[in-house]
């Protein structure tokens, strides 16, 4: 098990990786690849939490699976990934399962809160 403080120590703020294309060793991409794995986090962190507010917010547990907000939201993530140069093959499949999982997240919250 590796301790905290150890994590810590290794490390890499964000604004302190090399780019890809500046990378000459697995060092560098590593520490690349956890600086934004770590800036990632931060935003899923996020995300989940409006998860939270709109299980407050939706009118009913009804509400919560939404299928045509699915659609729209994919479609916004693969028209957002193209010009940004992200796969489709990576975006579609991670988002898809990002929303499944706040889904279940959403209908968590709102049973232990609403139920
Ligand atoms: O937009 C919503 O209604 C949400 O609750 C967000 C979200 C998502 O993860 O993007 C989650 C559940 C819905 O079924 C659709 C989309």
């Amino acid at each position: 098990m590796t301790s905290p403080a150890a994590v810590a120590a290794r490390s890499v703020d964000i604004d302190d990786r090399k780019a890809p294309e500046d990378c000459a060793t697995m060092v560098d991409v590593r520490q690349g690849v956890d600086a934004l794995d770590r800036a990632l986090v931060t935003l899923l962190a996020e995300r989940q939490r409006y998860m939270d507010a709109a299980a407050r917010i939706k009118p009913n547990r009804d509400a919560v699976f939404d299928q045509a907000r699915i659609d729209d939201v994919v479609a916004k993530v693969l028209a957002a990934a193209e010009p940004a140069g992200l796969s489709p093959d990576i975006a579609e499949p991670v988002w898809r399962l990002l929303i499944d999982r706040c889904i279940a997240h959403e209908f968590a919250k709102y049973d232990a809160t609403r139920g």
